[in-house]
């Protein structure tokens, strides 16, 4: 399927958008006790279900009004057919003219999908046999090392797409991961990382995932190249690299230069982007670590949720409503960022897989058409699990300057049931809603310091600082328990709310220009390093560039370390 064709106005010049504006405007004096006070049933009204998962919006600055009118909004934007065009592979990446194929990955459906007319479904089939059989000869011990040994440790070694997404599901899975190898994730070209995760391996058991979509990205060859070096110099010789090394990637010639055997490739596609790709091939550390049928449960939760996405009317839809929320947020009340905040531990790397699926995707500030936006795109995303935020960051989000939006998620029931835990992380959860909600008002804390017995001139001074405005949004994500399948049906959830927020404001979700200009200057500097090529950074740069660089050189040559 083509392209869909290009919009000729900007959303923000749609009836939808100024009714929107008047509606906030009109909302603007409203405090969410308000809202609570009016209408007793404002949980049931305000939160979703799927199976599960709970999805409490009651928090956010919201009516059925403003719901109403974001819901126009997202019909604006024909958000039914371009659902309808990601999941049937219409080329929706217009600036790279590909599909953004990942529901296809985790079609459980048993029918096709046409890309080009053709079936993918056949290859991603063949793909997820050979993992299976991989997988199972790794994590059985029927695969050894050049010595006849079993494996005990896989080094991931990718970035960006290639990285953050097996390792935050890998960590998230822990629970599920006992009985396979240890899983060490390589990102950073810093030697640091790659040194200090080889540190205390052994090459005789250690296998390397080479991660790669592209097989072209510098610090994946950098520290896959170093990596062969490592392996090499522990007295393996070249033919036991193929025992070591697989590779993950859809460039096969660059796999077979690097030295890799394309048997040992596992291929995807390049209608799978790299923030959305955890569902192919490079989801192999994870298989590696928890298994193929615990790695088939992750895919048939997203499938869950692309069901949903895909047949749920809009006001129940869990994702559309979430992202219809952010744009309210964003572009109505103001918010420039979006915190998440995970209450579970195995969750900890969910903010930074997050800040790329989510930032990588809609940091954007022109339309398909190529039209400047006169409105905010993307947020910033961030976060950290709690409780652990409360006790750093928590005290902006109540009493600073700028208004966060933020989601709370977690599960019912924990991996690790001991004592009083889960009860004190969930009260946690609870208390931070609603006080973020409530905030606290002049009277109440004039009544708290009160029956502490503060003088009044005390009172009167200390007033304004424990007064808290209250009135601010949050999200409560619920589910029993983090299973592959609770989290593959979470992370797809927030997949679709990027996607949906991108139809809204007619970016492209899908590509990523930004990252480029930083690569190609590096590749130019790098050369430029080496004070043996004399004045080479003079005059190719900015003033303040050129003085790094010399003031580098100009190091490495004081210290003796010319080359
Ligand atoms: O998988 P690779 O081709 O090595 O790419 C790794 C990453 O690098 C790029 O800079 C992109 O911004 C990311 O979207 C991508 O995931």
């Amino acid at each position: 399927m083509s392209a869909p064709s290009l919009k000729t106005s900007l959303p923000s010049q749609s009836a939808t958008w100024s009714a929107l504006k008047d509606h906030a405007a009109a909302m603007s004096e409203v405090h969410l006790r308000d809202l609570f006070a009016e209408d007793a049933d404002r949980f049931e009204n305000f939160s979703l279900r799927l199976d599960d998962l709970l999805v409490d919006v009651s928090k956010q600055r919201i009516t059925g009004e403003t719901l109403s009118l974001l819901i126009s909004l997202a019909e604006d934007a024909g958000l039914g057919a371009a659902r309808q065009a990601m999941f049937e592979g219409s080329r929706i990446n217009t600036t790279e003219n590909r599909a953004a194929l990942h529901t296809a990955l985790r079609n459980r459906s048993g029918g096709p999908v046409l890309y080009d007319g053709r079936d993918v479904m056949p290859d991603i089939k063949a793909v997820l046999t050979r993992m299976r059989h991989f997988t199972d000869e790794v994590r059985g011990g029927a695969w050894q090392g050049y010595r006849g040994d079993v494996i005990t440790d896989v080094v991931n070694i990718g970035i960006g797409g290639s990285d953050l997404g097996p390792q935050m599901v890998t960590q998230a899975l822990t629970p599920y991961g006992r009985d396979g190898p240890r899983l060490h994730f390589v990102s950073n070209v810093d030697a640091s990382h790659l040194m200090e995760t080889l540190r205390p391996l052994d090459a005789a058991t250690t296998l390397f995932v080479i991660a790669s979509k592209t097989f072209t990205t510098q610090e994946t060859m950098t520290n896959a190249g170093s990596a062969r070096q490592w392996f090499l110099s522990s007295g393996a010789a070249e033919p036991d690299i193929a025992r070591h090394f697989v590779a993950v990637s859809t460039n096969a010639d660059s796999v077979r230069a690097f030295g890799i055997d394309p048997r040992n490739m596992f291929e995807f596609w390049d209608w799978v982007g790299g923030r959305y790709s955890l569902w192919s091939a490079i989801g192999l550390p994870i298989a590696l670590s928890i298994g193929m049928d615990a790695f088939e449960d992750l895919l048939a939760g997203a499938h869950d949720m692309d069901r949903h996405f895909l047949q749920a009317p809009l006001k129940e839809n869990i994702p559309v409503v979430l992202a219809l929320l952010g744009v309210w947020n964003a572009n109505f009340l103001g918010a420039a960022s979006h915190a998440v905040l995970p209450y579970d531990q195995y969750l900890s790397r969910l903010p930074a897989y997050l800040q790329q699926a989510d930032m990588e995707s809609n940091g954007k500030s022109v339309t398909h058409a190529g039209t400047a936006v006169d409105y905010s795109t993307g947020p910033i995303v961030w976060g950290e699990p709690g409780t652990n935020g409360q006790h750093a960051f928590y005290q902006l989000i109540h009493q600073g300057s700028h208004l966060i939006p933020a989601d709370f998620i977690a599960p019912l029931e924990s991996h690790n049931d001991v004592g009083q835990h889960h009860k004190i992380l969930l009260s946690n959860v609870f208390a931070q809603t609603e006080a973020l909600m409530k905030g606290r008002t002049a009277e109440e804390a004039k009544a708290e310091m009160q029956a502490q017995g503060l003088e009044d001139a005390t009172l009167a001074r200390l007033l304004p600082h424990r007064v808290f405005e209250g009135n601010k949004p949050s999200t409560t994500i619920l589910f029993r328990k983090l299973t592959p399948h609770s989290l593959g049906r979470l992370i797809a959830l927030y997949e679709h709310k990027i996607f949906v927020q991108g139809v809204i404001w007619d970016i492209n979700s899908f590509d990523q220009w930004g990252v480029e200009l930083g690569k190609q200057l590096a590749n130019k500097i790098l050369p430029e390093l080496d004070p043996q090529e004399g004045e080479a950074a003079a005059g190719l740069h900015d003033s303040s560039t050129s003085g790094l660089i010399q003031h580098y050189r100009a190091h490495l040559l004081a210290s003796g370390k010319q080359s």
